[in-house]
C-alpha cells in the first residue's frame, strides 16, 4: 500500500494481464457477522483484508466472539446463543456494512454498546435503522445529531421485550443497508414467530438485498418476500454455521479492471486483461458493471470465477444509464467517460451523495480538473469529456477520503494527452482494496523512459543514501542503493557457491543480471533474506571489490540497475547514476557537503555502533578518496552537466530532502499548493 501523501502516475500506455482480485467487502462483512451470530466454528476462505473488514472482526473480537485469523483464511466462533460481552465500546471507522448491521444485530442480542465511527461515518444517515428498531422498543440513544452515529444502544437489562407482531416498516431509499441490518438481525428473534419488515419507498441498491439473502439462507435462514417490499423471516429460524464459506472476489473492484481492459491495448500484443477471483455468476450485483462495460465497447466474457475484457469500441460510446443496482461501480462509469465519444449521463445515483463521501459533487469537480465538462443534479451526473486532446488537464486529484474516487480516477492516466495523473492520500483506498495500485501496476505497461527518475549522486558520506532513501519514500517510488549492488553480487555468488573470479565471470554475470534485490524500509532485501548486515561486513567489502573487478558483472550489472525503473517510479543513489545509468533523468542532484561536515557525519555514524573512530584520520581518508574519485579515468565522480549541485554542509537530512522534493515539484505539471 502506498502510505504517502500523494501518489503520481505517469502517463500509462497500456495493460494487459492477469490480475487476482481482493475478497468482496460486501461478502466479507456479512459472512463475519453470520457466523458471529451462528452456533459453532465457520471458516471463511479468501476473507478481504482491509479496512472495512477489519473493524468488522476487532468489533467481534469485543463482543466475545474467537476469531483465529491465518492469512486470508479466518475461523470464527460465534456466540451461539449466549450473551455478547457488554458494556462495550466499537469504532467502526467508515464501514457501512459494519455499522448498520452490527447496530441491528446488538440490539437484538442485548448489553450495552457504543458505536461510533470516522467524522465522516458521522454524516453518514442512519436515523430510518434507528428508527425502525425503536418501533421495535429497542433502546437506542444518539451520542451527537440525531439520526447519525454515535450512537449508544442502552439494553443493560437486556433486550426488551420486542414489538414482533406487527411489520416493521423500513425506509428503502436511503440506503438498502438499513433493510439489510434488520434482515441480518432478526431471525435473532424469529424463533417462535414470523416477523415480517415492510419497505417504505423505493428500496435502492436492490441487488445487495439479493446478497444479503443469498447468504443469510447459507446460514439456514429463509425468508420470503413479495416484490422486494414485503420480507417475512419465517418462525423457528435459527442460525446455523455452513461450516464453511468461500469469499468471491469483489465484484465493485472489479469494474477498475474492467475498464481497464476497455480503455487499453498493449504494446506487447498481450490481449487484454483477465481478472481472477469473480465470474459471470457473481452473487455481487455489481457484476452488472460489465453490461454497461459493453454497452460503452467493452468485450467482456467469463466463465464461474474469471472474466476477460478487452477493447472493443473505441472512443468508447457514450451511454445513458440508470445506475441505482450498481451504485459503487458506476462511479468507475463517470471515468470512462472521458474515453467516450459525447455525453454520458449516470441517473437515480442519489445515494452517492451520503456515501464516503458526496459523491456526485467529488466526481464532477474532480472530472473538471481533468478537462471534462460535467454538469451534477440532486440524483444525476453527465460527463462530456475534453473537446480535444490539448484539452486535458494535469490534475492533482483530491480524494475525499474515498477509496473509490482514488480508484476510478488512476484509469484517467491513459489520457491521450499523455499527461501524468497526481492522485492525493493514496492510502485512502485501504478501505477495500490496500493493494489497489500495486495490482493497477502489474498490469498497466508504460514504456521504461517514461518512468521518472530521480538521480541523486555524490561523494561518500554526503548524506546521499538516506536522503534518496527519504525522498523515494516521500513519494512512493522504488529506491536503488547502487552502492550495495557489487556486494550484494558478492554475497549472491557466495552464496550459490561461485568463488569470486575470473573463472566464473560468467555465471556471476548471469547471476548478477536478475538478482531479486529491494531496498525496501531502510533495510537490503535478497529474495525474502534481510541481507542489510551481511554486506556491510568487511569481508563483505573485499569481496565486492573483487566482483568489481570483472567486467562482465559490471555489464549485467548496468542491466539489473535498468531494470528498477519500473511504476511508479525510481531513486536511485550513487555515484554515476546521473552520469551514465540514467542519462535521461529528469531530475539529478548532485548532493556534497564539505569534507569536514562529512568526516563528522561518519565518525558520528561509526561512534554511535560502537566502533571506534578518528576524525582527523577520517577526514583525511574522505579527501583523498575523493581525490581518486574524480581524477579517475573510468566513470569519475562528477555531477552530470544538467545535475543540480546540492552542499548539504548547512542543511539538516529533512531540509536536504525537502530541497530535492521542491526540485521534483517544480518540473510537475500539477498546481505548487497540491504538494501537501
Ligand atoms: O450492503 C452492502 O454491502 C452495500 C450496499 C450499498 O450501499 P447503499 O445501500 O447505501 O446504496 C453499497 O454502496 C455499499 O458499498 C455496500
Ligand atoms: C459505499 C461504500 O461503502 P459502505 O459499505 O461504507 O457503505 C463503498 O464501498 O463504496
Amino acid at each position: 500500500m502506498f502510505h504517502t501523501a500523494f501518489l503520481d502516475l505517469p502517463a500509462l500506455d497500456g495493460a494487459a494481464g492477469t490480475v487476482d482480485l481482493p475478497g468482496s467487502k460486501s461478502i466479507s462483512n456479512r459472512v463475519l457477522l453470520l457466523a458471529a451470530l451462528s452456533e459453532g466454528t465457520t471458516v471463511v476462505h479468501d476473507l478481504l483484508a482491509s479496512d472495512d473488514t477489519r473493524v468488522m472482526l476487532d468489533a467481534l473480537r469485543q463482543i466475545g466472539c474467537t476469531v483465529d485469523e491465518a492469512g486470508s483464511t479466518v475461523r470464527i466462533t460465534g456466540l451461539g446463543g449466549h450473551a455478547p460481552r457488554s458494556p462495550a465500546k466499537l469504532f467502526m471507522g467508515n464501514a457501512g456494512t459494519a455499522m448498520r448491521p452490527l447496530t441491528a444485530a446488538l440490539a437484538l442480542l442485548g448489553g450495552e454498546f457504543e458505536l461510533s465511527g470516522v467524522p465522516r461515518m458521522h454524516e453518514r444517515p442512519i436515523g430510518d435503522l434507528v428508527q425502525a428498531l425503536r418501533q421495535l422498543g429497542c433502546l437506542i440513544d444518539y451520542l451527537g445529531n440525531d439520526g447519525y452515529p454515535p450512537l449508544r444502544i442502552a439494553h443493560v437489562q437486556g433486550v426488551p421485550s420486542l414489538a414482533l407482531t406487527e411489520p416493521i416498516r423500513v425506509r428503502g431509499d436511503v440506503s438498502s443497508q438499513f433493510l439489510t441490518a434488520l434482515l441480518m438481525a432478526l431471525p435473532l428473534a424469529a424463533g417462535t414467530q414470523s416477523i415480517a419488515v415492510e419497505v417504505v419507498g423505493e428500496l435502492i441498491s436492490r441487488p445487495y438485498i439479493a446478497i444479503t439473502l443469498q447468504l443469510l439462507e447459507r446460514f439456514g435462514i429463509v425468508v420470503e418476500h413479495q416484490n422486494w417490499q414485503r420480507f417475512t423471516i419465517v418462525a423457528g429460524s435459527r442460525y446455523q454455521s455452513p461450516g464453511s464459506v468461500h469469499v468471491e472476489s469483489d465484484a465493485s473492484s472489479a469494474s477498475y479492471f474492467i475498464a481497464l481492459g476497455a480503455l487499453t491495448t498493449s504494446a506487447t500484443g498481450q490481449k487484454g486483461i483477465k481478472i481472477q477471483g469473480v465470474g459471470l455468476d457473481s452473487i455481487q450485483g455489481d457484476i452488472r458493471f460489465v453490461e454497461a462495460a459493453r454497452a460503452m465497447g467493452a468485450v467482456v466474457t467469463g466463465g464461474p470465477n474469471w472474466l476477460q475484457v478487452e477493447r472493443g469500441a473505441w472512443p468508447l460510446k457514450a451511454i445513458d444509464l440508470d445506475c441505482n443496482h450498481i451504485p459503487d461501480a458506476a462511479m468507475t462509469l463517470a471515468v470512462m467517460a472521458l474515453y467516450a465519444e459525447g455525453t454520458t449521463t449516470l441517473r437515480n445515483i442519489a445515494s452517492w451523495r451520503v456515501k464516503e463521501t458526496d459523491r456526485i459533487a467529488a466526481m464532477a469537480t474532480e472530472l473538471r480538473k481533468l478537462g471534462a465538462t460535467a454538469e451534477e443534479g440532486a440524483d444525476y451526473i453527465r460527463v462530456t469529456p475534453p473537446a480535444n486532446v490539448a484539452d486535458w488537464k494535469a490534475a492533482s486529484i483530491h480524494t475525499y477520503d474515498d477509496h473509490r474516487v482514488a480508484m476510478c480516477f488512476s484509469l484517467a492516466a491513459f489520457n491521450p494527452a499523455r499527461l501524468p495523473v497526481r492522485i492525493e492520500d493514496p492510502k485512502c483506498v485501504a478501505k477495500t482494496f490496500p493493494d489497489y495500485f500495486e495490482a493497477l501496476f502489474s498490469v498497466a505497461q508504460v514504456e521504461t523512459s517514461h518512468i521518472p527518475v530521480i538521480c541523486i549522486d555524490g561523494p561518500t558520506a554526503s548524506g546521499k543514501g538516506t536522503v534518496a532513501a527519504a525522498v523515494a519514500q516521500r513519494l512512493g517510488y522504488r529506491f536503488l542503493d547502487s552502492g550495495a549492488m557489487y556486494r550484494i553480487t558478492a554475497l549472491a555468488a557466495l552464496r550459490a557457491g561461485f568463488a569470486i573470479d575470473a573463472d566464473h565471470e560468467a555465471r556471476i554475470a548471469t547471476l548478477a543480471q536478475t538478482l531479486p534485490v529491494r531496498f525496501e524500509g531502510g533495510k537490503v532485501w535478497l529474495g525474502s533474506d534481510d541481507v542489510t548486515e551481511a554486506i556491510r561486513t568487511e569481508e563483505a567489502g573485499m569481496n565486492a571489490s573483487r566482483v568489481s573487478a570483472l567486467p562482465a558483472v559490471r555489464t549485467a550489472l548496468v542491466d539489473l540497475q535498468h531494470s528498477f525503473q519500473r511504476l511508479p517510479g525510481l531513486v536511485a543513489d550513487g555515484r554515476d547514476m546521473g552520469t551514465v545509468i540514467f542519462p535521461g533523468a529528469p531530475l539529478k542532484v548532485f548532493l556534497t557537503a564539505n569534507a569536514a561536515c562529512r568526516a563528522e557525519r561518519r565518525y558520528k555514524q561509526l561512534i554511535s555502533k560502537g566502533f571506534p573512530a578518528n576524525i582527523d584520520d577520517l577526514r583525511a581518508d574522505l579527501e583523498a578518496r575523493d581525490a581518486r574519485d574524480t581524477s579517475r579515468s573510468v566513470a569519475p565522480l562528477k555531477p552530470a552537466q544538467d545535475a543540480l549541485v546540492l552542499d548539504n554542509s548547512d542543511l539538516t537530512i529533512e531540509q536536504a530532502v525537502e530541497k530535492v522534493l521542491t526540485w521534483w515539484q517544480e518540473r510537475q505539471p500539477f498546481a505548487a499548493s497540491a504538494q501537501r
